[in-house]
């Protein structure tokens, strides 16, 4: 297809998603099945750029003067893809193209309005959010919220029970492959611009013989921040899918008990796969509603990596940005503090829990903390501090923290997703 065929194709499905409350991936698969003769390149570059749409949606409208698919989708080639006004007149004119611009959009695309706009739409996030922003990073909120509209690169951890960062930085140069500043064992591929396709790392030899995983360096740093040592017992409460199961169990290079768990079995579903790709071997799965009674007061660590809204990923999905409602984000917080309430039972005296989420928004983290910590006289917090410079050297950029004891990872402050962690000491 021809770029003017692909622009029409997103502003074709930004309409199906719209009109009928969609999840993107569903209409992007559904607009590939009715139109047979696009190619899996097509679909793929269609999807950058509905993607592109959706995570600069409020100011693009904005630019545009108007809150519609064609004015957003017109308004994101032009302001971040670079496509010139000439350029775009022609595109739009062209065989299955968008059709010609109209005379206000003419004018809308000319110039850019963007220095006229109010904070919330600069900063690309609905307003009910924008005094979370300003209340977590002050005069920089515009800057961090923005950030987390930037497309993502792909982060790879190298899985050292099976291989090391040197050998899987040489296997995947061509990609463009650098090693992470923060993470030691980070490899990160560059985003890609425009139409062009992010790497397929999961049909490489390195990912299916269980080298590396697929998992962003703020997670990494995250489990680092566990700082798991073989022969400890540490249990994985949310464990999920696994990504930070599988990243605590080779920092403790196979030694030591890890048990993983989960409220949902389905969200376990992966794990038993992942684990034998990945060469574990000592880590404990109990299914969902185990009894886990004999594990009470034992563990070394207990990580807590809490359901929550997912706003420090809106890089990756995007369109969760706009349908985050204050009650779902109420739901998240009852439920984090209800699972941290479970978790303390299992920490043995002396021992941490570590609380994790991938939201940047003060009521699930800093918040639930202060919470917790009128709830648990029994549990102080820990510096990070050092243990950060540990992981990731002096050089490496900081995260946000208040006298370093609770850290918020940012797209801004340290090229990562978002993503916050306190670590909580037993003291009783
Ligand atoms: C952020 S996800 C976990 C991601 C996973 N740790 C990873 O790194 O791939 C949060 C998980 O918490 C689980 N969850 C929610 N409430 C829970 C509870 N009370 N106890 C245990 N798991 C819970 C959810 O089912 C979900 O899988």
């Amino acid at each position: 297809m021809r770029p003017a065929g692909r622009i029409a194709a997103a502003i074709e499905v930004l309409a199906d998603v719209e009109t009928r409350h969609r999840p993107v991936a569903d209409a992007l698969k559904d607009w590939g099945l009715s139109h047979r003769f696009a190619g899996s390149g097509d679909r793929a570059a269609i999807g950058n750029l509905v993607y592109d749409v959706l995570r600069w949606r409020r100011s693009s409208a904005w630019r545009a003067g108007a809150d519609t698919p064609r004015a957003a989708t017109l308004a994101t080639l032009r302001f971040h893809w670079g496509v010139g006004p000439a350029d775009l007149e022609t595109l739009a004119t062209e065989e299955h193209g968008p059709g010609a611009l109209t005379e206000e959009e003419r004018a809308a695309l000319s110039a850019d309005r963007l220095g006229d706009a109010p904070p919330d739409v600069a900063a690309d996030v609905p307003d009910w959010l924008a005094p979370a922003f300003e209340d977590n990073f002050g005069d920089d909120w515009v800057n961090e919220a923005a950030s987390l509209a930037a497309r993502a690169p792909v982060d790879l951890r190298v899985n050292t029970l099976k291989s090391d960062r040197a050998k899987v930085l040489s296997a995947l140069k061509r990609f463009g492959a650098t090693a992470s500043p923060i993470s030691p064992v980070g490899v990160r591929l560059p985003a890609r611009a425009g139409w062009e396709r992010s790497p397929n790392i999961v049909r490489e030899d390195v990912y299916q013989r269980g080298h590396v995983e697929v998992q962003d360096i703020g997670s990494q740093a995250a489990a680092l921040m566990v700082l798991a040592h073989p022969g400890e017992q540490i249990l994985d409460l949310c464990a999920g899918a696994g990504g930070k199961t599988l990243a605590l169990a080779a920092q403790m290079d196979n030694r030591g008990q890890l048990h993983a768990t989960d409220a949902d079995q389905n969200q376990l579903a992966p794990i038993f796969e992942r684990l034998k790709r990945a060469g574990v071997r000592n880590a404990q799965v109990h299914r969902a509603g185990s009894d886990l009674s004999a594990l009470e007061g034992r563990m070394d660590k207990v990580l807590v990596d809490a359901p929550c809204s997912g706003s420090g990923t809106w890089r990756r999905r995007p369109e969760t940005k706009w349908r985050l409602t204050p009650e779902a984000l109420e739901r998240r917080t009852d439920q984090q503090a209800a699972v941290l309430d479970q978790a303390r039972a299992f920490v043995r005296p002396g021992g941490t829990l570590i609380y994790v989420t991938c939201s940047v928004l003060p009521q699930e983290n800093e918040a639930q903390i202060a919470d917790f910590l009128d709830r648990a006289a029994d549990f102080t917090l820990t510096s990070m501090a050092d243990a950060w410079v540990d992981i990731a050297g002096e050089d490496a950029p900081m995260p946000w923290s208040a006298e370093g004891l609770m850290m918020t990872m940012t797209p801004a402050a340290t090229g990562t997703d978002g993503f916050f962690v306190a670590a909580l000491k037993r003291t009783g």
